[in-house]
Order: structure tokens, then C-alpha cells, then sequence
């Protein structure tokens, strides 16, 4: 199956590995949901996948995901995989698509999901808890539906921050993390992506009956009263 996915890179990269077709979300589905028409059986914790227990992390650049992740972690006991953080890993080991990933970071667009969600899956086989909190993704239509087919799965529930532009400028612009992309020019590109991109996802998940919205405004332990009875309330289910 693996294989297959692989073969899809030929058609969306030339030869220098630079994307075909940079606009957001223009790769062809069909023509991803045609060379990974059958779902992931792979070895590791997702070959076992009726325990795996999936939450999806979503909110603009600055909403709070990572803190907010970091505290559900603390109390329930998931295994946090950032999307963003790992296409950094990636990048910071020098690798081919390192190269091809930074540049977009750079400029504030949506890495391949390909590449993105082949990260995940690299974790998600290695972990032995099947509690997933995946933060920053999906981040579009493109990411959505790779995920779906490539891992197999859906997640149980979707958390979206929910918060106004000004704010996550602000809190980007301080987060002092030394990221390439926390920069006034980058985030404003980031924030057209996301408005551009973010709601059919949202869309999707919230006809599902599965989607929680979150008021990202207020102190971090204040949203995190917001966010514990999603949690609380499904401790049991899994
Ligand atoms: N509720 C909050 N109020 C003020 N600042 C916050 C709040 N939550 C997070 N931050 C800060 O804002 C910045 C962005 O938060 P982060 O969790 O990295 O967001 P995201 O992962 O959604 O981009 C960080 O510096 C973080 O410490
Ligand atoms: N699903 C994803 C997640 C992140 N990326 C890229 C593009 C994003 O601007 C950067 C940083 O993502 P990250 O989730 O770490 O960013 P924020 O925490 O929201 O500020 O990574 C991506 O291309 N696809
Ligand atoms: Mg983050």
C-alpha cells in the first residue's frame, strides 16, 4: 500500500522536488484518492486499530493548540504528534523534502499532505499508546482525506480554537521560539491560508457531530476549563 502512496510522489514532484503545483490545496484528489483507494494495514499500533482513539487539534497560527495540547497530555494521558513540529524535525535533518518543506513554511503555505501525513504515520506505528492528539492537522481538504486514506482512520473528536486575527498576531509575534515563520510578513500569509482553508474541514467534522468549539480567548488555564469536560466526558470510551 505504502508503495503505491510513494508512487503518487512522481506525479506531484519534478524532478527537483519542487511541487508541480504550489496553490494551496491544487494537488489532484482524485488522483490521491485513486493510488490510495485501499486503507493502511500496516505493523505497530495502527495494525490495532480498533484501540486507536484520535482527537484532531485545529485553530489558526496562534490560537493556543500547543499549550493547550500540552496540558491535555498532563490530564489524559495522549500522545501529542504536532504536525508542525514534525515537518520542522524534518527539516532540521537536512533532508530533501526538509528543503522543499522549509521553503513553504517560509512563505506560509500548506506542505504536501503526502509528506506531512507520511510523518505522522512514521509515529503513529512507533507508539505503543493508541491515544492521539494530532495538532495542526488536518489543515485542509488535501490533509483530510489523505489521512483518511493513508492511515485508515477517522478521529473521534475535533477540537477547534477558536480565536479573532488580532490576537493570534499578537500572541505569534511574542512566542519567541526562534521559528522562521513567526514573522509579521508570514503570518499574515498563514492567516490568508487558513481563512482560505480551515472551514470545510470545520464544516466536515461538524456535520459528523464531532467537532468541539473552543473560545480561545482568556488565560491558558481558563480555556483549559473549556476544554477538560470534552475529555472528561469520553475518559470512559476509551
Ligand atoms: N490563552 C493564552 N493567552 C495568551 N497567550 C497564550 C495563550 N495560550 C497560548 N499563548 C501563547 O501564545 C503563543 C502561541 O501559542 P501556541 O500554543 O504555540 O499556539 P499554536 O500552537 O496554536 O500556534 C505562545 O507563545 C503561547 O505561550
Ligand atoms: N498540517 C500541516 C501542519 C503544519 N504545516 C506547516 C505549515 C505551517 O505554517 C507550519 C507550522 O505549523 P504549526 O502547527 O507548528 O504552526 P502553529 O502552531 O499553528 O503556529 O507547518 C503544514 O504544512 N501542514
Ligand atoms: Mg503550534
Amino acid at each position: 500500500m505504502w508503495r503505491r502512496a510513494t508512487s503518487l510522489s512522481s506525479l506531484i514532484f519534478s524532478s527537483s522536488r519542487r511541487p508541480l503545483r504550489d496553490q494551496q490545496g491544487a494537488y489532484s484528489l482524485k488522483a490521491w484518492e485513486f493510488f490510495c483507494a485501499e486503507p493502511f494495514k500496516g505493523e505497530g499500533c495502527l495494525s490495532k486499530e480498533k484501540n486507536l482513539f484520535i482527537t484532531f487539534v485545529l485553530g489558526g497560527p496562534g490560537s493556543g493548540k500547543g499549550t493547550q495540547c500540552a496540558k491535555i497530555v498532563e490530564n489524559f494521558g495522549y500522545t501529542h504528534l504536532s504536525a508542525g513540529e514534525l515537518l520542522r524535525q524534518e527539516i532540521a535533518s537536512n533532508s530533501e523534502d526538509g528543503a522543499v518543506i522549509l521553503d513553504m513554511i517560509k512563505e506560509g503555505k500548506i506542505v504536501p499532505s503526502e509528506m506531512t501525513v507520511k510523518l505522522l504515520k512514521k509515529e503513529m506505528e512507533s507508539c505503543d499508546n493508541g491515544k492521539f492528539l494530532i495538532d495542526g492537522f488536518p489543515r485542509n481538504e488535501e490533509n483530510r482525506i489523505a489521512f483518511e486514506q493513508i492511515i485508515g482512520a477517522e478521529p473521534n473528536s475535533v477540537l477547534f480554537f477558536d480565536c479573532p486575527e488580532e490576537e493570534m498576531i499578537k500572541r505569534v509575534l511574542n512566542r519567541n521560539e526562534g521559528r522562521v515563520d513567526d514573522n509579521i510578513d508570514t503570518i499574515r500569509k498563514r492567516l490568508k491560508v487558513f481563512a482560505a482553508s480551515h472551514y470545510p474541514v470545520i464544516e466536515y467534522y461538524s456535520k459528523k457531530g464531532k467537532l468541539y468549539k473552543i473560545d480561545a480567548i482568556g488565560t491558558e488555564d481558563e480555556i483549559f476549563e473549556r476544554v477538560r469536560p470534552v475529555f472528561a466526558a469520553c475518559k470512559g470510551a476509551h
